[in-house]
C-alpha cells in the first residue's frame, strides 16, 4: 500500500483514538485492532474503488498482444478457439447485442473462454487478465446464452463485490440482451427488499454475497438447485472483503454438481488462487500475461531543486521550452497535490485535480475529462491514480518519488507511474524532481534497481530542456 493511504489510515486511526474512553487510549492492542480494520477497510475500498474507476471511465479493450496460457481439465481434448462471433453460433438476438455494442471480434481471452464456458456439457472456468481485457463482456455473453426464457426462474447467479460492481455488470447484461427482451434480470443488493415467500421469475440474478446468500437459504426467494451457471467476478476485489469469501463458498456449496462455475480474476495471488480452486472444481484455466511494463522506450531525467516552490518554477520552465500534449504529475501528498494544481491554474494551465476525499464516479469524471483532452495536466496523488490507463500521456513528473511506508524506494510504483508515457511502443519522458539529499538517495537506488541511468537535467538551460523533447 503506498503511503498516503497508509498515512491516511494513521491519521484516521489517530483521530478515532482521540475520541475514545482514555482509559483505552494507550492500549497497544485496541489501538492494533482499531489501525487493522481500517487497514482493512481501506484496501477493500481501494481495490473495489479501482476497479469500478477503470470500469467506468474505459470505452474500449486494453490492447494486449500477450499469449494466452490455457490449462485444460483434460489435457487430451481438443483446444477450440475461435476468431470470429459467428463462430460460437449465438442466438441471433445476442449476435445483433454483440455487434450493436461495437464488438467486432472477441478480444484476446474471449477467443479461448468462450468456446470453453458455451461447450456442451458445460465446462468449469477459472479466468485471470488484467482488467479491461473483455471478461466481463464475456460471462455476460455465458449467462444469456445459456438461459431459457421460457422458464420463470432464476438460472444465472452472477456474484461481484459490491453494489457498484454490481450495476456495472448489469448494465452490460441490458446492453447484450437488449434484442432479447424475454431475459430478465434482478438485482440481489442490499436495499432490494422482496416481500416473504416471493419467488423470482427473473433468469438472471446479479448480485452482493451476503444478499444472494440471503435469497438462496434464508428467504428462498431463489431455488439454488436450479442454477445452471455460477459467476464469481473480481475475486481477487471479493476477497480482500471480510465475509465475501465464505458467504461465496456457502451459495456455491448449494448449487447442484452439474452447474457451471466461473470464476475471473485481474491476479492470482496465492490468496485468490486457493480460493478459486475452492469454488471451482476441475476447472479449465485461462491466463493472459500482463503486457510487460518496461522502461526501454522511456527517457527518464532528474532535477535538483531546494524547495517545492524552485520545483514548480522547474516545472514552468520546461513547459515553457517544450510542447506538452498531456501531463500526469503525481505528488505525495494531497496537500501538495492541491497547492501544486493551483500554482498551475494561476500560471493559465488547464488542470485537472484527482484527489483521495473525492466520490468514485467524481475521480471518473475527472479522469474521462482528461483522458478527453479536456485538461492538459493531472496533477495527483499514487493512491487515486494507481491503475488508471490514460494511454495518451507523453510526459510523467514525479514531483514528489514514490516511497513505501518506510520511506524507502516504490520501484513497483515508480515503474507503474512512468510506464504509462512510454506504451505501445511510444516513446514518453519522464521527470524526477529532487529536492533533498533523502530523495537523491530514492533516486539513486531506483536507478540502482533497474540498472539506468537517470540523467540530470538543467531546467534553467532552455536548450537543454528542448534537447530531450527531440
Ligand atoms: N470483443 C470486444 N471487442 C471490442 N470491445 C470489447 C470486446 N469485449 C469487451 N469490449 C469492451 O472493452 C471494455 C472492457 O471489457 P470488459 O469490461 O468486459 O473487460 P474486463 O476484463 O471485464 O474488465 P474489468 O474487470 O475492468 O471490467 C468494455 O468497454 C467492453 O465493452
Amino acid at each position: 500500500m503506498a503511503t498516503d493511504s497508509w498515512a491516511q489510515a494513521v491519521d484516521e486511526q489517530e483521530a478515532a483514538a482521540e475520541s475514545v474512553n482514555p482509559n483505552l487510549r494507550c492500549t497497544g492492542l485496541f489501538l492494533f485492532t482499531i489501525f487493522f480494520f481500517f487497514f482493512l477497510f481501506h484496501f477493500k475500498e481501494d481495490k473495489a474503488a479501482q476497479s469500478l474507476l477503470n470500469k467506468l471511465i474505459r470505452n474500449n479493450l486494453v490492447n494486449n498482444t500477450n499469449q494466452v496460457e490455457v490449462l485444460q481439465k483434460d489435457p487430451n481434448s481438443p483446444l477450440y478457439s475461435v476468431k470470429s462471433f459467428e463462430e460460437l453460433r449465438l442466438k441471433p438476438q445476442l449476435l445483433q447485442g454483440v455487434y450493436g455494442m461495437g464488438f467486432n471480434r472477441p478480444s484476446k481471452i474471449q477467443e479461448t473462454a468462450l468456446p470453453m464456458m458455451l461447450a456442451e456439457p458445460p465446462q468449469n472456468l477459472i479466468a485471470q487478465s488484467q482488467s479491461g481485457t473483455g471478461k466481463t463482456a464475456a460471462f455476460v455473453l455465458a449467462m444469456l446464452s445459456h438461459v431459457d426464457p421460457n422458464n420463470k426462474y432464476p438460472q444465472c447467479l452472477c456474484v461481484s463485490p459490491t453494489y457498484e460492481l454490481a450495476l456495472q455488470t448489469g448494465k452490460v447484461i441490458e446492453q447484450m440482451g437488449k434484442h432479447y427482451p424475454e431475459v430478465k434480470l434482478v438485482y440481489a443488493i442490499r436495499g432490494n427488499k422482496l416481500q416473504r415467500g416471493w419467488k423470482l421469475e427473473e433468469q438472471i440474478v446479479i448480485g452482493t454475497p451476503g444478499t444472494m446468500l440471503d435469497w438462496c437459504s434464508k428467504f428462498k426467494f431463489i431455488d439454488p438447485k436450479k442454477i445452471k451457471v455460477f459467476v464469481l467476478d473480481e475475486a481477487d476485489v471479493m476477497i480482500a472483503t471480510q465475509g465475501h469469501q465464505d458467504q461465496s463458498i456457502r451459495i456455491q456449496r448449494m448449487l447442484p454438481k452439474s452447474c457451471q462455475m466461473l470464476l475471473f480474476s485481474a491476479t492470482f495471488e496465492e490468496t485468490v488462487w486457493n480460493f478459486a480452486q475452492r469454488i471451482v472444481p476441475d476447472p479449465n484455466i485461462i491466463k493472459l500475461k500482463r503486457e510487460e511494463e518496461t522502461l526501454d522506450t522511456i527517457k527518464q531525467y532528474f532535477v535538483l531543486c531546494n524547495s517545492k516552490e524552485e520545483k514548480f518554477h522547474a516545472l514552468c520552465n520546461i513547459y515553457g521550452a517544450i510542447t506538452i500534449a498531456q501531463a500526469m504529475i503525481f505528488c505525495h501528498t494531497r496537500k501538495t497535490a492541491g497547492w501544486l494544481a493551483g500554482e498551475l491554474s494561476r500560471e493559465g494551465h488547464q488542470v485537472a485535480l484527482l484527489s483521495g476525499e473525492m466520490q468514485v464516479e467524481q475521480r471518473a469524471a475527472v479522469i474521462e475529462r482528461f483522458r478527453d483532452g479536456k485538461e492538459k495536466v493531472l496533477v495527483t496523488t499514487n493512491v487515486c491514480a494507481r491503475g488508471i490507463d490514460v494511454e495518451q500521456v507523453s510526459v510523467v513528473i514525479n514531483f514528489d518519488l514514490p516511497v513505501d511506508k518506510d520511506g524507502n524506494p516504490d520501484n513497483e510504483t515508480y515503474l507503474h507511474r512512468i510506464g504509462r508515457t512510454g506504451r505501445f511502443g511510444k516513446r514518453g519522458l519522464a521527470i524526477n524532481m529532487v529536492d533533498s539529499k533523502m530523495s537523491m538517495n530514492i533516486l539513486n537506488r531506483i536507478q540502482e534497481h533497474f540498472n539506468k541511468k537517470i540523467e540530470k537535467l538543467d531546467t534553467d538551460d532552455l536548450d537543454e530542456i528542448e534537447k530531450i523533447a527531440s
